[in-house]
């Protein structure tokens, strides 16, 4: 059981945006945006002063249609591009009174390798393809300090095993794997270094059914043994209801709703909300 009391993560007025605005766009008065952009001066805002808390041992759902900036929240949190403004506080580091956004890139490095772990909708952005899932694994080890080679060949083994991959294969290259696998890979190789917290982007989309629910039992399971946080991001409300705790709703780069993913399912108070909810009947 969840308890909402010790955030992990902290994100406050997160806000991303590609162009400068204008004096038409710049307060955001009601029907001022056509959906994220501006017709006047074309800057698209991705995210509008998002916040949200993410707490010890919870999976936070983030659930929208495309484009309204679920993976620019992701890739802000893990430094995959600069934030305009906002910020976020991880109760691991620096004792959660670090605004994270505004470190150093070496520090940032450092939480990019030993705080946070991120699996990739597309593996080849979060796997070298043409290492082994060994090798994989120890190249985020060596990040984070890592020399012995014994210990990184066995902390290798173990996370491997926990995801499934058969041993006789571990030095295989990820490409010749399945979609599956290769996530599988992915996950083994974003829990190296123990994360407290764990980004998941669309990771199951594009997969077989079967094969998806495979690798949604297998986050499920990890997030028990490891008690570890999650952020899950997908379109897909069904994979946000399996997997989450909580939710939040977003759309044109804003978040229109959010509370415990069993509120949002049985009272959704958005008509978008409500309109995601109907589709899964
Ligand atoms: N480099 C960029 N330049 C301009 N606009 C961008 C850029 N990257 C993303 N956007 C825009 O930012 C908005 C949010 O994109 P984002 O990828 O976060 O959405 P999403 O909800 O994750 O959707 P999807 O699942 O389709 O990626 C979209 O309107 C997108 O077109």
């Amino acid at each position: 059981m969840v308890e909402f009391e010790n955030p992990v993560l902290r994100v406050r007025s997160l806000k991303k945006q590609y162009g400068e605005g204008c004096d038409y766009c710049r307060d955001f008065k009601e029907g001022h945006l056509k959906k994220n952009y501006c017709p006047e001066c074309g800057t698209i805002y991705a995210c509008r002063d998002i916040s949200f808390d993410v707490y010890e041992g919870e999976i936070l759902g983030v659930v929208g249609e495309s484009g309204s900036g679920k993976s620019t929240v992701m890739n802000c949190l893990y430094f995959d591009m600069e934030v305009t403004e906002g910020e976020a506080y991880i109760s691991t580091y620096k004792e959660g009174n670090s605004n994270i956004f505004k470190e150093s890139s070496q520090n940032q490095r450092f939480i990019r390798n030993r705080v946070l772990g991120k699996v990739y909708q597309n593996p080849i952005y979060g796997l070298k393809m043409d290492f082994s899932s060994i090798g994989n694994i120890a190249e985020k080890l060596i990040a984070a300090g890592q020399r012995n080679v014994k210990i990184m060949e066995n902390r290798a083994k173990e996370l491997l095993n926990h995801v499934n991959i058969p041993l006789f294969r571990i030095k295989e290259e990820p490409r010749n794997f399945s979609g599956g696998m290769q996530q599988r890979v992915q996950i083994a190789k974003a829990l190296s270094n123990n994360p407290p917290i764990l980004l998941l982007d669309e990771v199951t989309t594009g997969l077989d059914l079967s094969v998806q629910a495979n690798v949604l039992d297998l986050i499920k399971k990890i997030q028990r043994e490891l008690n570890i946080s999650m952020i899950v991001v997908s379109h897909d409300l069904a994979v946000i209801r399996m997997l989450s705790d909580r939710t939040i709703v977003m759309l044109d780069g804003r978040v229109v709703e959010q509370g415990l993913t069993d509120q949002i399912l049985e009272d959704p108070q958005n008509p978008y909300t409500q309109q995601l909810v109907q589709s899964l009947i």
